[in-house]
């Protein structure tokens, strides 16, 4: 698939993914590779200019079937916390719309799991830190139980014992759901530590995958071993020969 933008400038020309229900891949490349225009192609937020793409089984963004987590946290600035998370379930349809007191306890529920505080709930985002924010943005893309979950960067901007807690969240929520989730991040580590399967991109398209075999639950810990190690080696390589 290609992406041309109206400026001529091309976010990738010849794309190939397939990605199974239910996998836990990372994409990782330098910037400008086009991993956000990718993930924006896959939520249906930005069209290709040719080729195709299809997500199976189909999800519905507007039933809740697709859950997305912005480079940034991108809340609304006038909104509490909770009522940030608890807007993909207004914005459901029919008989799927939770009544208001439903959403605010639903929205409460996973800014629990998120490890954010009761006494926090009711706060704006201009009233929480950056990691804080982050973790109501990761909230309100999972608060409708999406079956695909994209993620741009989520935890680039926080410091590294918080961003190793998201990781080990963000993996638990995948095994015990069993979504498809596509992480986007810079971080090899990151990618190698959570994912089953690493696509790197460089130049505008995927220039090769690296499987990671290792068993799951994985803690952080993990990147030490000689396969987490030797994988990150292979990606660092496929990058260095494509640049
Ligand atoms: N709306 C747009 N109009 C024109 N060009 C764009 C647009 N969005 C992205 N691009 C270009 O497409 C290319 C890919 O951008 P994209 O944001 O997908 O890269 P990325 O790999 O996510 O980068 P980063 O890691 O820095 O976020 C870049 O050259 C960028 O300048």
């Amino acid at each position: 698939m290609q992406v041309r933008f109206q400026d001529g400038s091309v976010a990738f020309d010849d794309l190939k993914l397939a990605v199974s229900p239910g996998e836990f891949v990372a994409i990782a490349g330098p910037s400008g590779c086009g991993k956000t225009t990718l993930l924006r192609c896959l939520a249906g937020l930005q069209d290709l200019t040719s080729g195709t793409l299809q997500l199976e089984p189909a999800v519905e963004p507007r039933r809740g079937g697709l859950g997305f987590v912005f480079q940034g946290a991108a809340l609304m600035p006038w909104r509490s916390a909770w009522q940030n998370v608890a807007l993909p379930l207004e914005l459901l349809q029919g008989t799927q719309r939770p009544t208001a007191n439903e959403r605010k306890r639903i929205a409460s529920e996973w800014l629990l799991k998120v490890g954010l505080q009761p006494e926090d709930f009711e706060k704006r985002p201009d009233q929480l830190s950056g990691g804080m924010q982050m973790r109501v943005s990761i909230a309100r893309a999972l608060v409708t139980e999406p079956t695909v979950l994209l993620l741009d960067e989520p935890f680039a901007a926080l410091d590294d014992m918080l961003r190793q807690r998201l990781g080990q969240m963000l993996q638990q929520i995948w095994m015990e759901q069993g979504r498809t989730v596509v992480l986007v991040t810079h971080n090899l580590q990151e990618a190698v530590t959570l994912s089953q399967r690493v696509v790197v991109m460089n130049r505008g398209g995927v220039v090769g995958q690296v499987a990671v075999d290792s068993k799951y639950p994985r803690k952080p810990e993990v990147f030490r071993s000689e396969h987490h190690l030797a994988c990150v080696a292979e990606i660092s390589g496929l990058l260095e020969e494509t640049s």
